[in-house]
């Protein structure tokens, strides 16, 4: 064969071939994602700023490759069902992926990624602000002031409790769990404690004690919720929970909403049962403006921003990109980050 007809072969070839088609389920994405993605894969992006709604969901999957999805898309058997068998890649732009039917993914071969490890830091960070905001009362305070009311300094106004000498518990203590707990170890706390499925050889480096998670709420000063969702970890801070916790004891939740019964939190920070609440996550997210939590003045609240740095945000992007090019140009023993589905 003459090498023009070579030549003119591979072009056809090339041109033959199908770019793989990727549903991208959120418009703002850091751009190096969609980037990425862009070179290799035709994109259908969903074009609003709120979750794609799952009717829209079940529209727009149907005969995609892949599926580059967030925290907040429901990927479950109905879903998969109607993508339809070409699906071969689910990448989540999370280190959680509770949002995801691991059994019904796995039955039809499709890989998965997501973003761990990158994200240990920032979340870790967010959930040292949310502790020192609300112990430090540092929302209620700037509420105040901005109504006028500091009339004064004043050795008793917006005074919280201090973590010097407190008994802080870490409620499952995976990689955010231990950073969390190595920073608050520099605030000179009396000691860390934790509950997790086996003993953390890491928690040498904070004197950290494993214990049972009744001694860890009738001891700690701090609680703060680092663990994964699953059916155990669901509902866990429930009324009796509270009941256990101290009555000055601030409760941190940078994990999942669905691992505290919600209404039995309300009661217990109205109650006094115990101090105060900061949360990054709730149910529902977003939270309705007239929910009671966001009329406490002793809740916190933030909008689910745990791993909400710049630079952080730009790795999990690429690194959700990179796991689906991987799994599409047929190589998914190269995925940055695969999910291994037991
Ligand atoms: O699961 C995750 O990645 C976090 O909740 C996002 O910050």
């Amino acid at each position: 064969m003459e090498s023009n007809q070579i030549l003119s072969r591979t072009v056809s070839d090339l041109q033959n071939t199908k770019r793989p088609k990727v549903l991208v389920t959120f418009p703002h994405i850091p751009e190096i994602g969609i980037e990425l993605l862009k070179n290799k894969c035709d994109l259908i992006i969903w074009d609003k700023p709120v979750a794609i709604p799952r009717e829209e969901l079940m529209k727009k999957i149907v005969g995609v490759d892949g599926v580059y999805c967030l925290l907040t898309d429901k990927i479950d058997n109905e879903i998969l069902e109607v993508a339809g068998p070409q699906l071969k890649v689910v990448g989540t732009m999370s280190v959680g992926y509770n949002h995801l039917d691991l059994k019904a993914l796995k039955a039809r071969n499709i890989h998965v990624g997501y973003t761990p490890g990158i994200l240990t830091n920032a979340t870790a960070e967010l959930t040292i602000a949310l502790v020192l905001a609300t112990s430090r009362r540092l929302f209620e305070a700037n509420a105040a002031m901005l109504r006028g009311e500091w009339t004064a300094w004043s050795p008793t106004w917006m005074c919280g409790p201090g973590l010097k000498g407190s008994t802080v518990g870490i409620v499952g203590l995976g990689r955010i769990g231990i950073k969390v707990a190595e920073c608050l170890a520099s605030f000179d706390v009396k000691k860390i404690i934790y509950t997790s499925r086996t003993e953390k050889k890491e928690a040498a480096a904070f004197c950290g004690q494993k214990v049972t998670f009744n001694e860890l709420l009738h001891q700690s000063d701090f609680i703060v919720v680092t663990t994964a969702l699953t059916p155990e970890t669901t509902n866990l801070f429930n009324e009796e929970a509270f009941a256990k916790m101290k009555k000055t004891s601030v409760f941190i939740n940078t994990s999942r909403g669905e691992v505290v019964d919600q209404d039995a939190l309300i009661q217990a920070l109205k109650n006094k049962t115990i101090w105060a609440a900061g949360l990054d996550v709730m149910v529902p997210e977003p939270i309705p403006l007239d929910s009671e939590l966001l009329k406490l003045s002793n809740c916190v609240i933030l909008p689910h921003l745990g791993s909400a740095n710049i630079e952080t945000r730009t790795k999990m992007a690429k690194m959700t990109a990179e796991n689906i090019l991987a799994v599409l140009r047929g190589a998914p023993e190269e995925m940055p980050s695969p999910l291994n589905i037991e």
